[in-house]
């Protein structure tokens, strides 16, 4: 068995980890175009978590009352320890998520944006038009990405090794990850 394959989600398992994954965008939700976002969030978590987990995903509108009951939901209702959004973190009027997320968030987590937009800028000089941000909403992390499909994993890769501790830290399941992909660091243990 590949490590691939280990690593699917297990929804059956009562103590699989439930990961919210929400698609914000206009044309997306209404069908315009196929959504990419999200699958591509699927994809990458199915690549590097090991332990089991189950994704709940949403497809919304860039709009803010929509965007802050979504996570709401997933966060409170759902109990996700984690919510991955994409899209609407740019410059355009339509584009509210950091907003949504502030209001819902109980405190904000600036350094998943820095260093996201730290990475992101070695890609692509755009880059800084991102305010993509992250909060903690009770127990549950929420984490900003672009809506370009491409900057899924550009993103992700820098800020996945601390996301396992911190859902340590709120008391939240343990996630694990295949080392070979991504190494979750988690201080006590190292040393
Ligand atoms: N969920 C997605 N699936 C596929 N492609 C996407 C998605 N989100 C963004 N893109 C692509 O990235 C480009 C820039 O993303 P951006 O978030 O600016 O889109 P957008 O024009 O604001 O989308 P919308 O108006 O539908 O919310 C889009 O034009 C589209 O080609
Ligand atoms: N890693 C990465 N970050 C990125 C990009 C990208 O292609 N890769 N695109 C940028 C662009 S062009 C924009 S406009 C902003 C905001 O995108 P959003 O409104 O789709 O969230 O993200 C930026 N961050």
């Amino acid at each position: 068995m590949t490590p691939t394959d280990q690593n699917q989600p297990d929804a059956d398992q009562p103590d699989a980890a439930k990961i919210g994954i929400v698609t914000v965008s206009d044309r997306a939700s209404r069908g315009e175009y196929e959504d990419l976002g999200g699958p591509a969030i699927d994809a990458y978590l199915r690549d590097v978590l090991t332990s089991p987990w189950k994704p709940i995903a949403r497809v919304i509108p860039d709009d803010r009352e929509t965007i802050e009951a979504t996570l709401q939901q997933l966060c409170e209702i759902e109990d996700c320890c984690l919510v991955v959004t994409t899209g609407g973190t740019g410059p355009s009027q339509r584009d509210v998520t950091p907003e949504a997320t502030e209001a819902v968030c109980d405190r904000m987590m600036p350094g998943f944006g820095e260093l996201m937009r730290k990475v992101s800028l070695e890609k692509v000089p755009t880059a800084i038009l991102s305010r993509q941000t992250a909060g903690l909403l009770g127990d549950s992390l929420i984490v900003n990405l672009p809506g370009k499909p491409k900057a899924i994993a550009e993103c992700l890769d820098a800020v996945l090794p601390a996301i396992p501790y911190c859902i340590d830290l709120m008391h939240g399941p343990r996630l694990e990850t295949n080392p070979e992909r991504i190494r979750a660091f988690r201080p006590k243990a190292q040393s």
